[in-house]
């Protein structure tokens, strides 16, 4: 794998593709920077080197141009502290003063561009824009996992114009070395905990997983699916009516390849959805009209518990829960709490993934307890589902 350690960045600018697409409060504060925190390594070793870097990222979805909202402005403050040094900006990513303040740039010195989708160039993976970008800098580096799965100008059309000048930053190396690991070294058992709100955001890696797991653990919305294919009641619960099918499907498979595909047995159910309703435990498949399942229940958490302890490798992607509404926590914390105790007591390789189970692990303070916390949302299960990613693929080739 070609990462940046293979270079001295010496008298070199670096321009990185860095995934900065943290989410900010109504003050524009930010309130996650997990992501920015998990570049500093390759920014660090670049300036160390004695080279210079630029930024480039993203940030939200524009879609009407320069828009002060999304606005990388916001986050120059955040990352100048983290690195101790005044980070320059530059308000636009190509153009004129973009590639002055770049080729001024001294060494030890950062430059941040100016969010890449105010132009719609960079999500049509414009060529000739991905070329004015690629003028910025010496060394093409990414390291923007987050977005790996995207084929946009600054994420893999650029790679073209860097043939024998880019590598993988720190955060990409370690994100494939991980992601590798659970996908063709996991140790046995091997058990992958889903959960979160839909079955059809997980059917291809569930698949994938049938092939590779001792273990598929289903919690979360996407188990009301399963409880009503099987002919229970859920009342208002989450629902894809369309996926009940493919639902006893996976049951099927799992039970062909000698799979152990374990569901909730019970749930906790509420009058609406809200932190303040009344609440009850009842089994599955047994939810009244007008009441919803929105968190697993106590025997659900204590026989999920029981196959997390035992297993060597867990993936979990998907809460388990509504675990934003501290009524609707406790499944998904009790599980969190169960892959700390496997990753700590029984050794057990850890792997989270997704935006909100590395939300939820990061609420209840266990970043630290498990192997690895992916910063990958969809990148992550693309590439678990075996896809190539356009990221990976644009520095391999
Ligand atoms: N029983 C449920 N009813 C409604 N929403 C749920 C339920 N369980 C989990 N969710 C929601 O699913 C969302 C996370 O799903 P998803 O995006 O698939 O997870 P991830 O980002 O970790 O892949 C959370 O916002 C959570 O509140
Ligand atoms: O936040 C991101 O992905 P995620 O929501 O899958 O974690 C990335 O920054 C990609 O953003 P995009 O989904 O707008 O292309």
């Amino acid at each position: 794998m070609k990462t940046i350690d293979q270079l001295n960045f010496k008298d070199k600018k670096a321009l990185i593709r860095v995934d900065f697409n943290v989410p900010l409060d109504a003050d524009f504060k930010i309130t996650d920077d997990k992501r920015m925190r998990a570049a500093l390594p390759t920014i660090k070793k670049i300036l160390k080197d004695g080279g210079s870097v630029i930024l480039m990222s993203h940030l939200g979805r524009p879609k009407d141009g320069p828009t002060d909202k999304y606005s990388l402005k916001h986050i120059l403050g955040d990352l100048s502290k983290m690195l101790n040094l005044d980070v320059k900006f530059a308000d636009d990513c190509i153009g004129d003063s973009a590639v002055n303040q770049a080729s001024n740039l001294a060494p030890g010195e950062v430059l941040l561009l100016e969010n890449l989708r105010f132009y719609k160039e960079e999500e049509k993976g414009d060529v000739a824009f991905a070329e004015k970008l690629s003028k910025l800098g010496d060394v093409y580096v990414n390291d923007a996992f987050g977005t790996a799965h995207r084929a946009h100008a600054s994420t893999s059309v650029i790679a073209q114009f860097f043939p024998n000048n880019k590598y993988f930053g720190y955060l990409m190396a370690g994100e494939i070395a991980n992601a590798e690991k659970i996908l063709n070294h996991a140790e046995r058992p091997f058990t992958a905990i889903m959960g979160g709100a839909k079955v059809s955001d997980k059917i291809l890696l569930i698949e994938k997983l049938l092939d590779k797991v001792d273990n598929i653990i289903i919690g979360g919305g996407m188990a009301y699916t399963f409880a009503k294919a099987q002919g229970g009641e859920i009342g208002t619960s989450l629902l894809e009516a369309d996926k009940q099918a493919l639902s006893l499907e996976l049951i099927a498979k799992a039970k062909a390849k000698g799979v152990k595909l374990i569901l909730p047995v019970d749930t906790v159910i509420a009058d609406k959805f809200a932190n303040d309703a009344n609440k009850k435990d009842v089994d599955s498949g047994h939810i009244p009209a007008d009441w919803m399942g929105l968190d697993i229940g106590p025997k659900s958490i204590a026989l999920f518990q029981e196959v997390i302890k035992n297993s060597k490798t867990l993936l979990w992607n998907g809460p388990m829960g509504v675990f934003e509404m501290e009524s609707f926590e406790i499944g998904t914390k009790a599980i969190a709490k169960a892959v700390v105790v496997a990753t700590l007591d029984n050794g057990a390789f850890s792997l989270i993934g997704g935006g909100d189970s590395a939300a939820a692990i990061a609420k209840f303070g266990y970043e630290d307890e498990v192997s690895y916390v992916s910063t990958g949302g969809g990148a992550l299960l693309e590439y678990m589902e075996g896809k190539e990613l356009p990221g990976v693929k644009a520095i391999n080739d």
